[in-house]
């Protein structure tokens, strides 16, 4: 069970020199892709408790096109275990709003987390 949410990175999302965007702007777009994950495999939003690991394996810069994916890795009682990977598939060529789609994506961020589909939650088998 995955799925896949795709955007355009805003040049006004650039954080740091060299029009690169700060790690935590893929942990948010996580943490949305988690959620719709939720709702397919449990019916609820769930709540994160956290991430086991975060690897950040390339840049994501203003201009890019990137799909992030939320997988579903293990299922607990409660928990679910899920892998993320974001991924840059389209980037600016040169400025001047000339882009590519990449011939091979950018695995720009890798990351595993955990979330939980609260005790209380209506209908909960748990
Ligand atoms: C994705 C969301 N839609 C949006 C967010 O990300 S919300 C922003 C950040 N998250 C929060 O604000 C959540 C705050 N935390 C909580 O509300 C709670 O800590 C919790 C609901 C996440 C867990 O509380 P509780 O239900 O009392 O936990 P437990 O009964 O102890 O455990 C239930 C299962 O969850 C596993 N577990 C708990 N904490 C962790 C952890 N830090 N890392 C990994 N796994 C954790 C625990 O092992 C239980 O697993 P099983 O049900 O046995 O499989």
């Amino acid at each position: 069970m995955h799925v896949i949410h795709q955007r355009y990175v805003a040049y006004s999302e650039a954080h740091y020199a060299g029009n690169l965007v700060d790690g935590a702007y893929g942990l948010a777009l996580f943490g949305d892709a988690g959620t719709h994950l939720a709702i397919v495999t449990d019916g609820h939003e769930g709540l994160f408790a956290g991430y086991s690991s975060v690897e950040f394996l390339a840049p994501v810069r203003g201009g890019d096109v990137i799909e992030v994916e939320a997988r579903l890795a293990a299922k607990g009682t409660r928990s679910r275990t899920i892998d993320f990977e974001l991924r840059v598939i389209a980037r600016s060529v040169d400025g001047t709003g000339a882009a590519e789609i990449l011939a091979e994506p950018i695995v720009a961020t890798r990351a595993r987390g955990t979330g939980v589909v609260p005790a209380n939650r209506e209908g909960s088998a748990a």
